[in-house]
């Protein structure tokens, strides 16, 4: 406790550690005024890469934890740092890392993996809108509210996020343009493409939920893992794909596509049929936004007849 800084000893007593990532620690901690759970993760300032890059990552990430107001992004409490550590106070995640559950369950019902997946979508439509990538979704940044199938999840660990720098932008477009290639006038280079990795992302994280493996391997054939993804070559084994419906298979197939201007983007993944599902979305907003404030309960009935109306144009039989 002696390295800890004054101010968070004096406002939190922290006991057993709660999770390991790769860079730091999560520990349990106790507010003293409330009593409240919390957990406060360790984040090793030598963990960012050197000097320059690390105080800019970090401001970055610490910046966009602050920034951030969504129900599916992990909240930020409090925050404290000594010369050689960052300590982050935040909401309690007591499902853990969506990587243990995946891994101990093998795969998860189809019913769930939706569920979890429309979260991350609209996690990280936020972001998007927000023009921040967060270049780094994987199962250890998902992390779950409880033990239960049916939770929250909240997106997590910024630190390879990047705030789509449009004023930089505007600079080099006020310099000489002869020698600027011609991406950069197509928006490829900021808005564009760069969005697109995180559907890259979210295709992958889709294919280990519903497939309780990963779609690119270092073990799997003889083609190294970076060829195999260059390629966009990935094989779902019949056995653990039979039970998964076409319309799941569609997804993934429509996200993991090499060319980032042909993949499928974050908005048409949400008007998927796969995801035109309103007991899962009723549930998803339930979740996302408890107190039914009058606000979200708007935003849930815009949502329930945007759906309904599209599938009144797509000739729907199905009524209410
Ligand atoms: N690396 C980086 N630069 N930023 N990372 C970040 C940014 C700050 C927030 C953050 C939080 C976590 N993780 C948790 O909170 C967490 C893991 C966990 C496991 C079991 C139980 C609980 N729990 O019962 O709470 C858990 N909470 C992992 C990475 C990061």
């Amino acid at each position: 406790q002696s390295s800890l800084p004054k101010e968070l000893r004096e406002k939190y007593v922290l006991t057993r550690g709660i999770g390991t990532g790769v860079c730091g620690e999560v520990k349990l901690a106790f507010e003293r005024s409330t009593c409240r759970k919390l957990a406060v993760k360790i984040i090793n300032k030598k963990n960012f890469k050197s000097e320059g890059t690390a105080t800019r990552n970090a401001k970055t990430e610490i910046e966009i934890l602050q920034r951030v107001d969504h129900p599916c992004l992990i909240k930020t409490e409090d925050f404290y740092q000594t010369d050689d550590s960052y300590y982050i106070v935040l909401e309690l995640m007591e499902g853990g890392e969506l990587f243990q559950k995946v891994k101990s369950q093998q795969q998860l019902k189809e019913s769930v993996a939706k569920l979890y997946f429309y979260q991350m979508l609209k996690a990280v439509q936020y972001l998007h809108s927000n023009g921040i990538i967060h270049r780094d979704l994987k199962p250890e940044n998902i992390l779950l509210s409880s033990q239960e199938d049916v939770c929250l999840i909240k997106v997590t660990d910024f630190n390879q996020s990047r705030i789509l720098e449009e004023a930089s932008l505007m600079r080099t477009l006020c310099g000489t343009p002869s020698y600027l290639a011609p991406e950069v006038f197509t928006h490829a280079s900021t808005t564009g493409y760069g969005l697109a990795v995180d559907a890259w992302s979210l295709g992958v994280l889709l294919f280990v939920c519903l497939g309780g493996y990963p779609p690119f391997h270092e073990s799997f054939g003889h083609q190294s893992i970076t060829d195999q993804i260059i390629r966009g070559e990935f094989t779902m084994v019949p056995s653990k794909w039979k039970h998964v419906s076409d319309q799941a298979k569609d997804v993934v197939r429509k996200l993991l596509v090499v060319d980032p201007s042909k993949r499928m983007t974050i908005e048409e993944a949400l008007q998927h049929p796969w995801l035109q599902d309103r007991d899962m979305m009723d549930t998803a907003h339930r979740l996302m936004y408890p107190s039914g404030d009058a606000a979200a309960t708007a935003a849930v009935q815009v949502e329930r007849l945007a759906t309904r109306k599209r599938g009144r144009d797509e000739g729907d039989e199905e009524e209410e």
